[in-house]
């Protein structure tokens, strides 16, 4: 019957607007009770009875308000599942925010953030029909032929009986198809999804697509995987066509056997017309919503199946270990070295360490520096640093207080992070910058322009500061949206800072304003700068290398150009590059 455990348990959270749904509907199917119980009456009045307009017009005028007050409940029933529905839409949405947010970049940056939002987005809003239409229906087929039923027995007992026997027979033939309808649904959706993934991959990598002239042959996947998806819904309607036909036929078998059974016996007299139209107008109705369930079924699958995805991600288990809440005293940062012990991390969960036995201490109000070849995992050291990840042996200390004490949120709010590639959102570039404290004076703006070298650009820009910036930051050069992330350095002010390569994007000249104006940001923090350039780890006051995921060499500029390895290769390598 497709009734998932983890979303019925999203109804407990709201049942109210459920219940009433469904004791609305029920009402609504009391009233229906109720008119075929008038309009049998009239019928045998004017017919029979040869009764005049007076002495029906009080039935005539009951059966009136009976109608209205049936449309009414009909439609509170489904606009309080609507209701209901909206609120668990809401709180998944915030739910699976929260858990993005917690599972932190280590999971977006390997998922794709782009198909994960539009996966998880359209899987929620498949949900609807599933809450809104299917739950509320399944309690209402229960319902609603029980309560005919109960009319219908005092009537005519025989005719009962045939209710109660061919009743099951509807949801046994769902249970049948749906199992089919299930599999050709999940296929359809994993189809969509796949379909909607490489949509959005072609249109973000586009360029690069153009330019190795592969773009024709993108788009030939992307129709053949629409073709699949074609195929795969037309599978979907096949079944649901399928089960419409069976509900069909069985119910109006069904309504058959009780016609010809009703006219037999008025004919032989056992039964008399008042009972016999009041059963036959009843009839129809009985099976209605059992009919319904199947065609709510169907269209509550396509959520069923986009759960799953949701759930994988709810589910999933991050890279942190639960973290304190906020302490009542913070170790001051200052003043504090922030220690590394023995710490080991993998992304795999298994003995494939990423970070492998790194001991290192990074002490306050000075510049460590992090460099090392590729992958080797000098942004995995900074993740941790950040806290989107927490060891899995080892621990790391703010002086002598562990980190993990410390609430995540709180240490996030102490450091100020430059990325290589900062994101700027589409907005103004004054509120792009004020993200960084909200709190900040005009004149703290300026001073943070000012020393990020921003204000001949933004001067130059038709509404300085108020000048909006595309998606994703278009009309901003990789150099600006770095001078921008240095700027709300500058406004946040945090006592720890961390740099990613802070000048990768900026001309020579630029870079040595920026320099300048990062030692004056520097002061008085701790700073840990990450240098895929050995140029700007010179003057640092301890320089880590890793290497493999481990600390292979330590110490300043000078040091390490006494001792062979790593550091002084790489150097001489950079010289010559610099050179020639
Ligand atoms: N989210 C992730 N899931 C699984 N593996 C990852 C993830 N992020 C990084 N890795 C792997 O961990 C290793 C270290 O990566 P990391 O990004 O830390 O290196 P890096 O030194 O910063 O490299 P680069 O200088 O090229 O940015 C690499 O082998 C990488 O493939």
């Amino acid at each position: 019957m497709n009734l998932d455990r983890r979303l019925l348990l999203l109804v407990k959270q709201y049942p109210f607007p459920f219940i009433a749904s469904v004791v609305f509907g029920v009402l609504g199917g009391a009233f229906l009770i109720g008119q075929a119980a008038i309009l049998s009456s009239v019928i045998s009045a004017v017919f029979l009875e040869n009764a005049e307009l007076t002495n029906i017009l009080s039935l005539l005028g009951l059966f009136g308000i009976i109608s209205v007050c049936r449309a009414v409940f009909s439609w509170a029933s489904q606009s309080e599942a609507n209701r209901g529905t909206l609120k668990i839409k809401k709180l998944l949405h915030k739910r699976l925010l929260l858990k993005i947010s917690d599972l932190g970049p280590p999971y977006t940056g390997s998922t794709g953030s782009g198909q994960l939002s539009a996966k998880l987005l359209r899987g929620v809003e498949a949900l609807d029909p599933y809450f809104s239409q299917y739950i509320p229906q399944i309690a209402l087929s229960l319902l609603i032929p029980l309560f005919i039923i109960f009319a219908v027995f005092p009537a005519d007992m025989l005719t009962a009986l045939i209710l109660l026997v061919t009743a099951p027979l509807i949801p046994v033939f769902m249970v049948l198809i749906g199992k089919a309808a299930q599999k050709a649904t999940e296929k359809q959706w994993q189809a969509l999804s796949r379909m909607s993934g490489n949509f959005l991959d072609v249109l973000q990598g586009l360029t690069t697509l153009k330019l190795f002239g592969r773009s024709k042959e993108r788009v030939r996947s992307i129709s053949e995987i629409s073709e699949s998806f074609r195929h795969s819904t037309m599978k979907v309607l096949k079944v649901a066509f399928l089960s419409s036909l069976a509900l069909e036929l069985v119910s109006t078998i069904s309504t058959a056997i009780i016609a010809v059974e009703i006219g037999l016996r008025l004919l032989t007299g056992s039964i008399a017309f008042k009972p016999a139209f009041f059963i036959l107008l009843l009839t129809p109705d009985f099976y209605l919503p059992l009919r319904q369930l199947g065609t709510k079924f169907h269209a509550g699958m396509e959520g069923a199946s986009a759960a799953k995805d949701i759930f994988n991600v709810l589910e999933k288990k991050g890279f942190q270990k639960t973290s304190a809440a906020t302490p009542s005293s913070l170790p001051d940062i200052s003043k504090e070295p922030i220690i590394f012990e023995k710490v080991f991390f993998s992304y795999t969960g298994d003995s494939s360490y990423t970070l492998k036995n790194v001991s290192c201490r990074i002490a306050p109000d000075g510049v460590t520096a992090v460099t090392g070849p590729s992958g080797a995992g000098k942004t995995t050291f900074i993740n941790m640093l950040l806290r989107f990840i927490d060891p899995q042996k080892g621990r790391i200390t703010l002086g002598t207080a562990d980190l993990q004490k410390i609430g995540r949120d709180e240490w996030q709010k102490m450091i100020s992070w430059v990325p290589q590639h900062p994101y700027i959102f589409n907005t103004s570039l004054r509120e792009n910058l004020l993200l960084a404290n909200k709190d900040a004076s005009e004149q703290e703006l300026m001073q943070a322009i000012e020393y990020s070298c921003l204000g001949s650009f933004i001067s130059s820009l038709p509404k300085g500061l108020d000048t909006p910036v595309g998606e994703q930051g278009a009309g901003i050069s990789g150099g600006e949206a770095q001078r921008l992330s240095f700027a709300r350095a500058f406004l946040k002010n945090a006592p720890i800072l961390i740099l990613d390569e802070p000048t990768s994007h900026t001309d020579p000249g630029l870079e040595k304003q920026l320099l300048a104006s990062m030692n004056q940001l520097v002061e008085g923090k701790t700073t840990i700068l990450i240098a895929h350039r050995l140029s700007t780890v010179e003057n640092a006051d301890q320089i880590l290398v890793f290497d493999k995921g481990s600390i292979i060499q330590s110490g300043t500029h000078s040091s390490l150009l006494q001792e062979e390895g790593f550091y002084k290769s790489a150097l001489q390598v950079f010289e010559e590059d610099s050179t020639s």
